[in-house]
């Protein structure tokens, strides 16, 4: 059987090819570009005064000069005046360009201005200061953000800045949640004693919403004729589909025999862990990438952490997240030869490190256990006593 690191690298050989789609700039925060973001001018692009009070010729004030007629005032959102005396000064806001012939700001606060003249009070002044100069911070046509980043706050500003109106991204992913069961009823129904409410799939909506993936919540049941006719169109409208159920050793388990028949190649059936032994996954020709869940919802919980989102992560070109580092509380014995996923409570300890605190629960179908806790803990197959204090790394979901 496959270990977690074979089929997670099998996941990420399958990454989704999204189109990329041309947007205007206030709808695009959260994607991902599919064009640079390149400098239209200079950054700042022009000599910016920082600080609101006058500017000088530096070479007066070396020369001994205190005392500076105003001639006038720069405002922010003009165009550069021109001090033609070098022994007065221009009064100047954040933001305004320097004047011509200046090149010195000081600052309101280290000034008197009485009847017109300027006096300086400070004994310091050092030439250029309070001056954001011209291209210090980036040069035209310098990239400030490549392919493959996703814009957050500052990438948003930037491309405001650069005048990206609109701006070419990956289209959202379309994603297809699927629960599969005749045991399963909507969360708007009251089920019958043999019954349960479908829960897997607002787990999975809300796992992916993190990266904003377009879902659809969709249900079918223990049909395999049904199912192939359904998954067929599915795999038609979506980028993916994600199901739940219906992959392990159940006479009503056709996931795997349903995807055959449509053409989707099994890339792997079941991995060396618990839970989420079963796990089925698949690609097709077209590009099409299909997920098989099992069904218990820590399984699904703990396969679409693990797999499902650094797999989309990764897909949108982002970087994926490392697991935490913790220490365990106290001493966990776990004896088949499979990573087991701990669910864990993560405190952090007197020394700043992390502390987890097993809590195992009563297994897969336990998901009310998950309320308490904040990740799963990876421990590694080889091992069967794990000791309090030894640190493995911690998937966490909080
Ligand atoms: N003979 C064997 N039996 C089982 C094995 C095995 O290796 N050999 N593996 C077990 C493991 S591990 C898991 S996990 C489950 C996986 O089962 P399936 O993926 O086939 O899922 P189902 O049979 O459809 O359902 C299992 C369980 O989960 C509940 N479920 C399913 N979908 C939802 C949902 N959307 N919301 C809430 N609960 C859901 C379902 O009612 C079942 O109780 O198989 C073991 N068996
Ligand atoms: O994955 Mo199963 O959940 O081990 O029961
Ligand atoms: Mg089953």
């Amino acid at each position: 059987m496959l270990s977690v690191t074979e089929a997670f690298s099998l996941v990420l050989k399958h990454p989704l090819v999204l189109p990329a789609e041309t947007i205007p700039l206030a709808q695009a925060a959260g994607r991902v570009l599919r064009e640079p973001l390149v400098a239209d001018r200079d950054l700042p692009p022009f000599d910016r005064v920082s600080m609101d009070g006058i500017a000088i010729r530096y070479q007066s004030f070396a020369s001994g000069q205190r005392h500076f007629r105003v001639a006038g005032a720069q405002f922010a959102g003009q165009p550069a005046q021109t001090l033609d005396d070098e022994t007065a000064c221009l009064e100047v806001m954040t933001g305004a360009m320097l004047p011509l012939e200046t090149d010195t700001v000081i600052r309101y606060e280290d000034i008197q201005i009485t009847e017109g003249v300027a006096e300086i009070r400070i004994e310091t002044v050092l030439p250029g200061q309070n001056i954001h100069q011209r291209a210090t911070d980036r040069k035209q046509n310098d990239e400030l953000a490549s392919v493959g980043t996703r814009l957050g706050p500052p990438e948003m500003a930037v491309a405001a800045s650069v005048g990206k109106a609109m701006v070419l991204v990956s289209r959202l992913p379309r994603i297809a949640l699927i629960s599969t069961g005749d045991e399963l009823v909507d969360v708007s129904e009251t089920p019958e004693p043999y019954q349960i409410r479908r829960s897997n799939t607002y787990l999975l909506q809300t796992v992916l919403q993190t990266v904003g993936a377009q879902t659809a919540l969709l249900h079918l049941p223990d049909d395999a004729g049904a199912m192939e006719t359904e998954l067929k169109s599915l795999l038609n409208d979506y980028d993916a589909l994600v199901l739940s159920g219906g992959v392990s050793a159940g006479k009503a388990d056709f996931v795997p025999g349903v995807m055959e028949r449509l053409g989707v190649r099994q890339v792997f059936h079941q991995v060396a862990q618990r839970p989420g032994k079963p796990l089925w996954f698949g690609a097709s020709e077209a590009g099409k990438v299909v997920f098989g869940l099992p069904g218990n919802p820590v399984s699904t919980f703990l396969c679409a952490y693990r797999y499902l989102l650094p797999w989309l992560n990764a897909s949108l070109g982002l970087r994926l997240s490392q697991p935490t580092v913790a220490r365990l509380s106290q001493p966990v014995m776990f004896q088949p030869r499979l990573t087991y996923y701990l669910p864990v409570s993560l405190s952090i300890s007197p020394d700043g490190s992390w502390l987890a605190e097993p809590l195992p629960g009563s297994g897969s179908a336990d998901y009310a256990n998950l309320l308490q806790c904040d990740g799963f803990m990876e421990l590694p197959s080889e091992q069967s006593a794990f000791k309090a204090g030894e640190a493995f790394p911690v998937y966490t979901f909080r």
